[in-house]
């Protein structure tokens, strides 16, 4: 098992997701998901992101594991049912690879200073 997230696994997963579009709730949490609605699949993944959360700080890595894989699982829901696909994602992490977030966030508060 070395399979990397990006372009293996998640988009695996995305594709299975996909697949459960307008299928039957009752054999599908994701079709569930989808009748359900962006409301309900948002409300999902800030639960299953705080449950990360509480995981963490409780020190409980297997459980924290866990949590975030129910956190990327809803979030791939929550993409699919906006209309986000993974490459956009993927090709928004390249963009950003090599730039530092302190870097990042020091151009946004000079362009913010300059009225830009
Ligand atoms: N990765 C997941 C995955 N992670 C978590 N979950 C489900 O998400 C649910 C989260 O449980 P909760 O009690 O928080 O949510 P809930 O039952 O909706 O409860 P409420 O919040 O509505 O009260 C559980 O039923 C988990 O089984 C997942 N369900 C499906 N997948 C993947 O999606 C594929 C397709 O699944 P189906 O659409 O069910 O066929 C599966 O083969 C998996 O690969």
């Amino acid at each position: 098992m070395s399979e990397k997230l990006d372009g293996t696994v998640l988009d695996c997963l995305f594709r299975t997701i996909e697949g459960r579009r307008g299928g039957d709730p009752n054999g599908s949490h994701t079709a569930r998901l989808f009748a359900k609605g962006t409301a309900k699949i948002a409300q999902k993944v800030g639960e299953e992101a705080v449950e990360a959360i509480i995981e963490a700080m409780r020190g409980d890595n297997p459980a924290l594991v866990a949590e975030s894989s129910d956190l990327l699982y809803h979030l791939l829901v929550l993409w699919a049912d906006r209309g986000v696909r993974p490459d956009d994602v993927w090709a928004k992490l390249k963009e950003r690879e090599g730039i530092s977030g302190i870097a990042e966030k020091a151009a946004r508060r000079e362009a913010k200073l300059a009225g830009k």
